[in-house]
């Protein structure tokens, strides 16, 4: 089982992937990604191969490089490297999970899959079971993001019960504007010591207001990270 002791909190920089004006990966500059976050905006905790990471439209190939890059440059420097190892096939959302827990990633993130999408909650569960199997020792997050899965499945509803089919799952990375939802989550699941990691920037001090343990965004920058560090 995945140890809890190294929690997911505080800001989360969803990275973008550095690309060439060739539209390869330009994997030359991510050490200076690492040291610019770390050093100009005080982030120490990197969601990799996300939305903003563009994770979907890479090959498996280029996902595994992008994600041994960010662990290896991210050594000794950063606090948390979670990867987002979602994928419309299972085997390869496994692989990916598999491939993150072999280079030393401190987690992993899965979305609902998006074109034969799971219409029910235990559908879904089931996927999510599968790939964080494949990572029996990596904390899992359920990244939460219906607006562009179409997976409208309340998050609150996924959460009943969760550990009991994952005993990885430590958290949601929520970007969705329901705040019922969030706010429901946060309550009825505040004793298991989830993350809440809410994704979506302009709502940021509402999720805060409703018990966010942190956030997960695209913009990040020294004032918000000063918001976790007092
Ligand atoms: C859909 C999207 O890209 N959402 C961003 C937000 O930071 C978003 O850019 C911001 O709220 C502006 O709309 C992050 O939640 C993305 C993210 O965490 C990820 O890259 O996976």
């Amino acid at each position: 089982m995945a140890s809890p002791k190294k929690k997911l909190q505080g800001l989360v920089a969803a990275t973008i992937t550095p690309m060439t004006e060739n539209g390869e990966i330009n994997f030359s500059v991510i050490g200076q990604y690492v040291d610019y976050l770390v050093k100009e905006q005080g982030v120490k905790n990197i969601f990799v191969n996300g939305t903003t990471g563009e994770g979907l439209s890479l090959s498996v190939s280029e996902r595994r490089r992008v994600a041994e890059e960010w662990v290896t440059k991210g050594k000794d420097k950063l606090d948390q490297v979670v990867i987002h190892v979602g994928a419309l096939s299972l085997k390869e959302s496994q692989e990916l999970a598999q491939h993150a827990a072999e280079i030393g990633a401190d987690g992993i993130a899965v979305i609902a899959p998006f074109f034969l999408k799971p219409w029910t909650k235990d559908v879904l569960i089931n996927f999510l079971k599968e790939v964080a199997a494949a990572a029996p020792a990596l904390p899992f997050y359920y990244y939460h993001i219906p607006a562009l899965t179409g997976v409208k499945i309340r998050a609150e509803e996924l959460l009943d019960g969760i550990q009991d089919k994952i005993p990885t799952f430590q958290g949601l990375k929520f970007s969705d504007t329901d705040l019922l939802d969030f706010g429901q989550c946060v309550d009825q699941h505040r004793q298991q010591q989830f993350a809440f990691l809410f994704g979506v920037d302009e709502q940021l001090l509402s999720a805060l207001v409703m018990g966010a343990t942190g956030a997960v965004g695209s913009f990040v920058s020294r004032d918000l990270s000063i918001l976790w560090s007092n």
